[in-house]
């Protein structure tokens, strides 16, 4: 707990670049204004009635001021009017750079937390739950934003004990020590209370995520949710999700307000010990014993806020330790960028999959196992084989998304590491199964690709995807928004504006990952025709189930159970009639 304590505080200074030590002594200042005001109480009473508050002279600091200068009534109301009036200004001053400061300092932290994440390898983000993510932006960030706010309170509450405390020892050191031990028995009787806040936030962090997970998982699918007429299962496991966090939540608030009345009862017990002891033990003159009660009165609530600010740190700071935990995991995953990176190779000759195996993590067997195959230059190359076979994991790896465990991947020799991959894949351009679409206009969804690019080269490259007239009838035309994810649109349609995108790209090598399953046949026909007359232009990796996809195709590769099993021209693997190809060619008699 102290160490990440010490984390959080060590890491708050260096995210705001030590400013909110700036905010710290604007608070320091205020305190002490605060104080002085609270002091000049003594020569104020010792001036209305000299003969019951006693001496005011005696007093360090205060005495020597008041035999100095010998203020008159008038002059010592205005200076206490003015030191409220300068202390107001001051914590003023403080809230607002403060939370400037803060803001600022949550924004980076959201910043850096999104950016590792999209640097990070595929194979790391691939293990991580898109609700989870969302979660630690929004929910968790948050959390870290309110326990930076408790800090910032338990240190100015802090820093307001000890001026009050100095301020207490001048005036009667003793009953200063007195208020001083019954101060932090009350903190050491409140243990247990914080202990359970601690408890809380780390059981709440899960349970927020759980919620997201059911909210998010329940919204992506909402159409198979419906379409299942499970909604009010999910409606059931949700409130379940919310019952947990208000039980908890209630459960924390039953505690915290025990621990904030327990400190009422103590704080009225201490009120009145010490009153008792200024009295009737030490005996205090009238002027002290005013500004002590004033002090004490000032101090009591700085306790509890002191105690309830450590209870909402304590159970907000385990967001902090899970924010840390993930982005020092992204962080050690992050792909080499700028000058840590190196450029791509060209791609002028072919793209050599060697020796090369891949298994997933906890996978009871190797997706792929010692695959060799070859990828040549402008050439329409087509992946086929069953179901599960690891064709989309060749594609992945290919594309610079995966790393292979064992094995390597060279391109016109030079092997793909870990600092040319991420520029590698800039050469790549991926149409996969299921299209990827913004709720967006046609037109933005087009320049992901290529921010820069004009009207016209976005219908050029519709036309080449045969997707112009369909985009050309729409009444908004490049401007049409397609809806979530792209819903009003076709499947054959949205796929059409994904072909696009990727042509937009210019790729070196475009891989089409049944890229065409979702479209009509005439569709899938025109579509091929269009990615034959492609040939030479642009080196093609097809992974198809359909004959259409691949009759085109210049090379074969078969894939089985993550073996590559056939491989050569399609000329000569057609003429086979034992070939793999050959019998996926004789299925299509059939399925046509
Ligand atoms: N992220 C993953 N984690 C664990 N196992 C995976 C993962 N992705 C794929 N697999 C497994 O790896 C094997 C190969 O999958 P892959 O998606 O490459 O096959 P495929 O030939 O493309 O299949 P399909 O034609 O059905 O798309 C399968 O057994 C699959 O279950």
């Amino acid at each position: 707990m102290i160490a990440s304590l010490n984390r959080f505080v060590t890491f708050l200074w260096r995210l705001t670049n030590g400013r909110i030590g700036i905010a710290l002594a604007l608070n320091v200042l205020a305190s002490f204004t605060e104080g002085v005001s609270l002091f000049l109480l003594i020569p104020l009473i010792a001036t209305i009635d000299a003969g019951r508050s006693g001496n005011a002279i005696d007093i360090p600091v205060i005495g020597d001021l008041m035999q100095r200068f010998q203020p008159s009534l008038g002059l010592l109301l205005v200076g206490f009017v003015l030191l409220i009036a300068v202390q107001g200004t001051l914590i003023r001053s403080k809230t607002v750079y403060l939370t400037t400061v803060m803001h600022h300092a949550i924004d980076r932290l959201r910043q850096a937390f999104f950016v590792r994440a999209g640097n990070a390898q595929w194979e790391v983000l691939q293990q991580t739950r898109v609700s989870d993510l969302s979660n630690m932006l929004t929910v968790e960030t948050g959390r870290v934003q309110i326990a930076a706010a408790n800090l910032m309170s338990l240190l100015q509450a802090l820093i307001l004990l000890a001026t009050y405390l100095v301020m207490a020892l001048l005036v009667s050191w003793q009953m200063a020590l007195f208020a001083a031990v019954i101060g932090l028995v009350m903190f050491a009787a409140l243990y247990p209370i914080r202990r359970q806040a601690t408890r809380f936030g780390q059981d709440v962090g899960q349970m927020f995520r759980e919620q997201n997970r059911t909210l998010l998982e329940f919204l992506t699918g909402i159409r198979v949710a419906k379409s299942f007429l499970i909604e009010d299962a999910y409606a059931k496991r949700f409130w379940q999700r919310l019952t947990l966090i208000r039980r908890s939540t209630l459960r924390y608030t039953r505690i915290s307000t025990l621990g904030t009345f327990s400190f009422q009862v103590m704080s009225a017990i201490a009120a009145a010990a010490f009153i008792w002891v200024a009295v009737e033990v030490a005996q205090l003159d009238f002027g002290r014993l005013i500004v002590l009660l004033l002090i004490f009165l000032r101090l009591a609530p700085r306790f509890g806020a002191i105690q309830e600010s450590i209870q909402n740190l304590l159970s907000n700071l385990p967001a902090f330790d899970s924010f840390r935990e993930q982005t020092t995991m992204f962080a050690e995953a992050a792909e080499p960028k700028g000058k840590r990176s190196e450029a791509a190779p060209p791609f002028t000759d072919e793209v050599r999959l060697e020796g090369l195996s891949l298994s997933y993590p906890g996978a009871a067997k190797p997706a792929l196992d010692d695959v060799s195959l070859s990828i040549k230059f402008g050439r329409i190359t087509a992946l086929i084989g069953p179901s599960g076979s690891g064709k989309s994991t060749i594609a992945d790896l290919v594309m610079g998304l995966l790393r292979p465990t064992t094995g390597r991947i060279t391109v016109d020799g030079v092997e793909i590491t870990d600092r040319n991959r991420r520029a590698w894949r800039g050469s790549v351009a991926f149409v996969p199964q299921e299209a990827f679409l913004l709720h967006d206009t046609i037109a933005a969804n087009l320049r992901i690709a290529l921010p820069d690019a004009s009207d016209d080269l976005l219908w050029s490259v519709l036309d080449q995807a045969k997707a112009l007239p369909f985009v050309e009838q729409l009444s908004d035309g490049l401007q049409t928004v397609v809806g979530e994810r792209g819903t009003r649109l076709s499947g054959g349609e949205r796929q059409r504006i994904a072909l696009a995108r990727a042509l937009l790209r210019k790729p070196k090598l475009l891989i089409l990952d049944e890229a065409t399953s979702a479209l009509d046949w005439e569709n899938q026909q025109m579509i091929a025709a269009d990615i034959a007359a492609m040939r030479g232009k642009v080196t093609i990796l097809t992974v198809a189930h359909r004959p259409s996809m691949i009759r085109f195709a210049d090379d074969m590769i078969a894939i089985e159970n993550g073996r590559c099993v056939e491989s050569g021209t399609f000329a000569a693997l057609a003429a086979d009639p034992n070939s793999r190809l050959a019998a996926m060619l004789r299925g299509e008699g059939t399925e046509v």
